[in-house]
């Protein structure tokens, strides 16, 4: 299977900016955004079915085979929460206020409770209707912080504690956050389904 151009059903600019430096130059993502800025609900109860619902969207609105990244964090202590809610946790008010209400539930709870991983699925869709997407799961563990820590990335990453490099994901450049994270570790899944390297 080979692709020069895939549409990234996302209108999360941090992603489409990892994603495409993780698949190199031989496929072109295009953003979603340039075909439609409606977004579709996202009404499934799993990554997998809510990373489906928006690649076969993206398909059907471009033409185009279609790539989605439905991602969240799951943090121990919440028993998943907020999972495939992370982007809607404060109820829509973005990044900043999800933090806030993050901290917030953890708050006195001690570090060795305060374990999460982030969660990564990729679907791909050769067409709207594709009876056989391929998907891609990745996860990254770590632990979440009691304050903000660092400027790079997007989301949760100022709160994500990295063990393996005694940094916030956020304090990582995007070089080495691409080679640890659930995104990257799904997509390294992806580029061999589709032999990419
Ligand atoms: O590497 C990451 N570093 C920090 N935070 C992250 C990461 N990966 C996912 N996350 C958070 C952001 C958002 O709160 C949720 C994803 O929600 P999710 O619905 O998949 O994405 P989204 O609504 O931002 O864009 P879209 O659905 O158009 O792809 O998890
Ligand atoms: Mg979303």
């Amino acid at each position: 299977m080979t692709f020069t151009q895939l549409v990234l059903a996302s209108h999360n600019a941090g992603k489409l900016k990892e994603l495409q430096a993780m698949l190199g130059d031989s496929v072109h993502l295009r953003s979603i955004g340039e075909f439609s800025s409606v977004e579709p609900e996202e009404t499934g109860l799993s990554f997998v079915e809510n990373a489906i619902l928006k690649a076969r969207n993206a398909s059907r609105i471009s033409g185009l085979p279609a790539l989605a990244d439905d991602s969240g964090l799951a943090v121990d202590f919440l028993g998943g929460a907020p999972g495939i809610y992370s982007a809607r946790y404060a109820d829509g008010q973005g990044d900043a206020a999800n933090n806030a209400k993050l901290l917030d539930a953890l708050k006195d709870v001690p570090e060795a409770e305060r374990g999460a991983q982030f969660v990564c699925v990729l679907a791909l869709v050769r067409h709207a209707e594709d009876p056989l997407p391929i998907l891609c799961e990745g996860l990254w563990h770590g632990r979440i912080l009691t304050a903000a820590s660092g400027e790079h990335g997007f989301g949760y990453d100022p709160l994500f504690w990295v063990p393996e490099r005694n940094c916030s994901s956020a304090e990582l450049d995007p070089i080495q956050k691409n080679q640890l994270s659930h995104r990257a570790r799904a997509m390294a899944i992806l580029r061999q389904r589709l032999s990419l390297q």
